[in-house]
Parts: structure tokens; sequence; C-alpha cells
């Protein structure tokens, strides 16, 4: 196949900011858009009725004590489409974070929706979410201080062990659903942009959802203009065609990603061909063809039907996350005590620290 293009890189670029960052800062470099200010403090909500800064704000008061020069930089563990992740250590209290730096350079609406999120993140609990403990705002950069999870992404475990075995999985599966029934159910947010580089893991054996903020919006922002970043290799059917989409969409992808983890490689990607296609023959594949299936000769009838669940081209005929959470394959693997810091405890961490 001629003329194909790596996966990884069916990307498009954010076409130029329409308004300047600068008009969003006031005299002092504080970042403002309605009832919210961003500096290197971090972030503070002013009140809606009176429009002066809250005397509470929707953070801890630890929080507070966060500044960007508090943190050391240990090593950059990672590298997205809107910038690095590097290992921090706070000097103050030793604990290390992750810090995730996302460029402002976009349009006025997605910036809207970006600090729309940020206020969701920092409010998440959920054991399954990955949790924002602080944003900062300076010199065009938001700085997100995250969670570390010190074996990487999903994605980082595949490239060390090729193919999860169905027990792990589901102990994968079922700490991620827990995360979806908490953005879906709890938050009512679609995460939009669920893919194996978002699905983070501890030496713990614990599975987190992340990224349901910053680059979720950006993807979600493809739907109303061509400003997408990201991959569309786990869009639903629905949305890759424009249309309208829901919670379901983030089950198809999660579906996607569960199978890619079965087979050890994307399932798009017919196993005898090179891991090229084309966006459009990726749309097609997506749109106009059955969806994919976990072979049933090499999967449990559990696993096989687990799947077909998630990845139901007919959004309504998919399961929900709640819905998952009692399908036969969590079920059969739910007494069984499988620990998946086994499975990740040899691999190597991003770096030799102990959180
Ligand atoms: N909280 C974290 N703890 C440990 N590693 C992380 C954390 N967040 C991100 N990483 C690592 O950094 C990598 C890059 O993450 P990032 O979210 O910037 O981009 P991505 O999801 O890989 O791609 P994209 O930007 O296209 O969504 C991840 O794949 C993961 O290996």
């Amino acid at each position: 196949m001629k003329g194909r293009r790596p996966l990884s890189k069916l990307q498009l670029a954010i076409p130029e900011q329409e308004t300047p960052v600068t008009n969003y800062l006031t005299a002092s470099g504080t970042f403002q858009d309605g009832d919210l200010l961003l500096n290197q403090k971090g972030l503070r909500l002013i009140s809606e009725a009176g429009g002066t800064p809250s005397n509470e704000p929707p953070i801890d008061a630890k929080d507070l004590d966060f500044h960007l020069e508090d943190f050391e930089t240990v090593k950059v563990i990672g590298k997205g489409s809107g910038g690095i992740v590097q290992l921090v250590r706070h000097k103050w209290t030793g604990k290390f974070f992750a810090l995730k730096g996302i460029q402002m350079n976009v349009q006025e609406e997605i910036r809207k929706q970006i600090v729309q999120e940020l206020k969701i993140n920092q409010a998440s609990q959920c054991p399954h979410v990955v949790v924002c403990y602080h944003s900062f705002y300076h010199n065009g950069i938001i700085s997100l201080v995250l969670e570390y999870m010190d074996r990487g992404s999903l994605a980082d475990v595949l490239r060390h062990v090729k193919i999860i075995l169905e027990p792990y999985l589901a102990v994968v599966c079922k700490q991620v659903l827990k995360g979806l029934v908490y953005l879906h159910n709890e938050k009512h947010v679609i995460h939009r942009d669920i893919k194996p580089s978002n699905l983070l893991v501890n030496e713990k054996g614990e599975v987190k959802i992340t990224d349901f903020g910053v680059s979720a919006v950006l993807a979600s922002s493809m739907a109303q203009r061509d400003t997408f970043v990201g991959t569309y290799n786990y869009m639903s059917p629905e949305r890759i065609s424009g249309s309208s989409y829901d919670y379901k969409s983030d089950i198809w992808s999660f579906g996607l990603v569960i199978l890619e983890c079965a087979i050890g490689r994307f399932p798009y990607v017919p196993s005898e061909q090179e891991g090229w296609l084309s966006f459009y023959e990726l749309l097609e594949a997506i749109v106009d063809q059955p969806p994919p299936a976990a072979p049933t000769d090499q999967f449990s009838p559990e696993f096989c039907s687990f799947i077909s669940a998630c990845v139901q081209k007919e959004p309504r005929s998919r399961m929900s996350a709640l819905e998952l959470l009692d399908h036969p394959f969590i079920k059969k693997f739910e007494d069984k005590d499988i620990d998946l810091g086994i499975l990740v405890g040899n691999l190597e961490a991003p770096v030799n620290v102990s959180v």
C-alpha cells in the first residue's frame, strides 16, 4: 500500500489562534476568563454574582503551597501533541508529580473549554481518574500538576509485554470502567480521547484515566471546527463521521483499546499488513465495515462477547460503563485475586524513584 502514513502521525495542526492569549491577561500577567483567574500561584474562582475574587478558593489550602518554582525537574517522561510531561519533585515535601505543560496558542472557543475542564479536573475525586492537584498559567503555557503514575501508560506497558492476557485485562477493564462510570454518571462528561496513552498505570497495579481535561477538549473541538489534535484511531463511527455523539462514544474507544491489548496490534490493521493506514482508509473502515471482533478461536466466549458489547456500530446497542461492570467477563475473574502489580511490577519505571 503506497503513500500510507504511520498511525501515530494521523494528526492535523492547530490553525493560528484568532485571539492572542495576551488579550486574556491582566496587568499582573494573570490569565482571566469570566469567573476564573489563573496565575503562577494557581487557580481561583471569582464569585459569579459580585465579580470580585472569592474568599474561598475551590482548592484545598494545602494546594496553595504549590508554586512553579517549588518544583525541580527530574526528567522528561513523555511527549504529547500539546507539550511535554516531566517528572518533577516538590522541593518542600519531596513528593513526585507529573508536570504536564500545554501551549496555549489555541482559539478562544477551545481555550474557554480548556478553562472549564480545568475546573472539573481539579474537583475530581475518583481512584480511577488521575488526580490533577493544581494548575498554573505562565508565559502562554498551562501547567498541570498531576498524580505521577510510575509505570507510564498502557501504550508503554504494551511496548514491553506485547499482549495482555485475559485475567489481567479483566482487572484493567474493571478499573477503567469504574473511572468511566465516574466521568459519565457522576461528572456527566464524555472523555472523548480514550486511547492507550491516556490510561496510566502505577506499580501497585492501579489503572487510571487521564487527560479528560485539556486534551479531551482539544479533541472534542474537531466536531465544531478543524482544529483536532490527536489521533482518530479510537474514534467511534458516529464521531469520526461528524454526527452527534454521547457517552457511548467512549465505550467504543475503550473496547478498541482493550481489543488492541489482547491481540497486540491496532484492530483495524490486519496482522499481515504493515501498521499504515491513511485517514480516509481508517474512516472508511470504521464507518462502512463491520466492527472488529476478538477471534473466537483465541479468546474466551466471555471476552469476545465483552468486546462485541463495546464496539457495536450503533451507539444504542453498546453497553454503558455501568452495565459492562456486570458483564460475565468482568465477573469471571472478580474473585480470582489477580494482581496487576505483578504484570507491571517487572517493567522499568520511567525513572528509578519511589513516590
Ligand atoms: N501523570 C502521569 N504520570 C506518568 N506518566 C505520564 C503522566 N501523564 C502522562 N504521562 C506520560 O507522558 C506521555 C505523554 O502524555 P500526553 O498526555 O502529553 O500525550 P499523549 O496522551 O501520549 O498524546 P496526545 O497529546 O496526542 O493526547 C504519556 O503517554 C505517558 O507515558
